[in-house]
């Protein structure tokens, strides 16, 4: 018999490493080729085409010159990309991504999130990741499981804590593409935290990783809003349709005495987006709770108070916007 005849699915799987062995379903051998049935459940685009990349040279001795076919089976993961954004820091951009995760994930959508945030990555304290280390299975990334079972990574896990993040041109981009190839597994909605700004690093990334949608958070000065403005330029310019606009720290109610007080003005970011002909997806008190929640890794979203209502009404529009889970 030739080596043709009895190669085999078990000697298939012998040639390859576990997670990839255990998804090969058949093997069939016909005129000098070699075709693989391959169970593609959970893997997107990019991860199948790096699985078949990974089939072909792991059996490349095995095949002998013979060529190798691979055909997925299981349902294609349909993922969409949501980038948010916000024309200057500090405006809570990171809070937002990291609490509409959460109200996301309560209302049934299966969501990750990429930290992308290359001056500042602050979804590991957000969502409570902070000494966790992504393992890779060849090339590509397992996203880590943070706060509320959310897969999740980060620029800040790429790198060890404390170490300046001055990532510039090509090393900042292939650290981004790993963010975004890596092994998203079911997830269907990913949420990315774009650095603030909207300079050539952020154009760059979302002609790069074009994503589905944009959400611009603000907060209600004018200063802000000005920048918020050049937020949706940047996101027409990389035509990404823009999702609205959210308000952050938009009133604040004393702890204390009770008093309700607007420090940053109120109203401003609704107005903006009427100007601008754009969504408005709600409104974000300025919080002590939030603050405290944000820094012990605990997203207040995670809990039913009034803050975490309103992150929850917003995470309802952007996904009965998307027609994604179960708003
Ligand atoms: N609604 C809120 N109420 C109170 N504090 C808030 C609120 N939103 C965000 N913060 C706090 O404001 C600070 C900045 O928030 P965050 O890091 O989310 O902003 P950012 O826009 O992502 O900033 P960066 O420009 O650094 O990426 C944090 O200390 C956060 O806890």
């Amino acid at each position: 018999m030739t080596q043709e005849e009895t190669l085999d699915v078990g000697k298939v799987r012998a040639a390859l490493r576990p997670g990839l062995a255990d998804r090969v379903a058949a093997v069939r051998v016909r005129e000098g080729a070699i075709s693989l049935v391959v169970e593609g459940t959970g893997l997107d685009a990019a991860a199948r085409g790096a699985a078949e990349a990974e089939l072909k040279e792991a059996l490349n001795d095995l095949a002998n010159g013979k060529t190798i076919a691979v055909a997925f089976m299981g349902e294609r993961v349909t993922r969409r990309i949501v980038a948010i954004g916000s024309g200057k820091g500090g405006v809570g951009k990171s809070t937002v991504t990291a609490n509409l995760a959460v109200a996301l994930k309560r209302a049934g959508v299966k969501v990750g999130v990429i930290d992308a945030d290359i001056y500042g990555p602050s979804q590991p304290i957000l969502l409570k990741s902070e000494d966790m280390k992504p393992e890779a299975e060849g090339e590509t990334l397992q996203p880590v499981i943070g706060a509320a079972d959310i897969p999740m990574l980060s620029m800040g896990h790429l790198v060890n804590k404390g170490r300046a993040l001055a990532w510039r041109g090509p090393m900042a981009g292939r650290a981004l593409a790993q963010l975004f190839e890596a092994n998203w597994g079911d997830a269907e909605l990913l949420l990315v935290d774009l650095p603030p700004g909207t300079g050539d690093v952020q154009i760059t990334m979302l002609q790069k990783f074009r994503p589905d949608g944009a959400v611009i958070v603000s907060t209600p000065q004018d200063l802000a809003l000005a920048d918020a403005a050049r937020a949706g330029s940047l996101f027409d310019q990389g035509e990404v349709p823009i999702l609205g606009l959210i308000e952050n720290m938009a009133g604040y109610v004393c702890p204390h005495c009770g008093e309700a007080s607007d420090p940053f003005g109120s109203g401003g970011v609704e107005r903006a987006a009427g100007r601008l002909d754009l969504p408005f997806l709600g409104r974000i008190p300025l919080s002590l709770a939030i603050r405290e929640s944000s820094d012990a890794g605990t997203p207040i979203a995670l809990g039913d108070t009034p803050e975490g209502a309103a992150y929850r009404a917003i995470a309802d529009r952007i996904s009965e916007a998307l027609g994604t889970g179960a708003a």
